[in-house]
C-alpha cells in the first residue's frame, strides 16, 4: 500500500539543504532505535551535494551511530575511481570522509575499470542480493528538469525495466554519457522515498509528477512516505 505524496516547501536550497539534512540524521537515528542497522541510498546532483555537507556540518550527526549506517547508491556516473564527478566521489567529500563510517557498509557502485557498466550492473544486483536484498529506510532522489530520478531517464528502456535490480545506461541527455542505475522495483523498495528538489528549471517536472504525469519521476513511492522536499522556486507551477 502506497501513501499520498506529502510536499513540504522550504524557502530556498540551503534552506531546503539545512531542512534535509536534519530530517536524514532524524530518519537515520529513528531507524537506528530498535537496534538496527539504517538502510540510506544517495543520490547524486548539487542539492544532495549540499544536504549531505549539512549533515557533516550538523551538531546532530552526533546523535547518530554512523557504524551502523548502511550506504547504497540508487545510481552512478560510470567512470574511473576517484573521478570528481563520481556520485561516489561527491559524497565522500561532502561528508562520508568526515563521518565515523563503517567502511564495509559503504557500497558503491563500481567503477570504470573497463569491463564496461553491464558488468557494474550486474555486480551491483549481486551485492544488494548478498546483502538480503535489503528494504530501504530512506531513498533520497534528485529530480532533473526532463523528471529523470536516479539514472532512469524518460523514454528509456530501463524505465520499464523490472527483471533485475540494477541497469546500465548509454547515451544519457545529462553527462556523463554512461551510468549504472538502481531500477524502478528497487527504488521502490524503500519505506520512505525523499525527492530533494531545488530550482525553477525543476518546476516543471515537479508539477508533473506529482500529477503521475509520464515521467520517470511519477513513479518511485515510499512503502510508508513519499517525500517531496522542495524549495519555492521547484514548488512554484504546483497545481
Ligand atoms: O547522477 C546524477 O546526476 C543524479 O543521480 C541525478 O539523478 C540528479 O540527482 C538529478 O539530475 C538532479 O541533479 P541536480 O540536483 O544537480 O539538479
Amino acid at each position: 500500500m502506497t501513501v499520498d505524496p506529502e510536499l513540504l516547501v522550504h524557502s530556498d536550497a540551503e534552506d531546503l539543504a539545512f531542512s534535509v539534512a536534519g530530517r536524514l540524521i532524524t530518519a537515520i537515528v529513528d531507524a537506528q532505535s530498535t537496534g538496527g542497522v539504517a538502510q540510506v541510498v544517495l543520490t547524486g546532483g548539487r542539492v544532495a551535494a549540499k544536504v549531505y555537507q549539512a549533515v557533516a556540518e550538523s551538531p546532530a550527526r552526533v546523535e547518530v551511530d554512523w557504524q551502523r549506517v548502511e550506504f547504497w547508491w540508487g545510481d552512478e556516473r560510470f567512470l574511473p575511481s576517484g573521478d570528481p564527478e563520481r556520485n561516489e566521489t561527491q559524497a565522500r567529500d561532502a561528508f562520508l570522509s568526515a563521518l565515523d563510517i563503517d567502511p564495509v557498509r559503504v557500497h558503491p557502485m563500481a567503477a570504470d575499470t573497463g569491463q564496461g557498466a553491464e558488468a557494474a550492473a550486474s555486480a551491483y544486483a549481486a551485492e544488494l542480493e548478498a546483502a538480503g536484498s535489503p528494504t530501504f529506510d530512506v531513498l533520497l532522489l534528485g529530480v532533473g528538469p526532463d523528471g529523470h530520478v536516479a539514472s532512469l531517464f524518460p523514454g528509456y528502456p530501463q524505465v520499464a525495466v523490472t527483471d533485475v535490480a540494477a541497469v546500465a545506461v548509454h547515451d544519457s541527455p545529462k553527462p556523463p554519457p554512461t551510468r549504472v542505475s538502481l531500477t524502478l522495483p528497487v527504488l521502490n523498495r524503500s519505506r520512505e522515498v525523499w525527492f530533494v528538489v531545488s530550482g525553477d528549471d525543476k518546476a516543471d517536472a515537479v508539477a508533473t509528477a506529482l500529477a503521475e504525469g509520464d515521467i520517470p519521476a511519477a513513479q518511485p513511492k515510499g512503502q510508508n512516505r513519499t517525500l517531496w522536499l522542495l524549495d519555492e522556486a521547484a514548488a512554484s507551477k504546483i497545481s
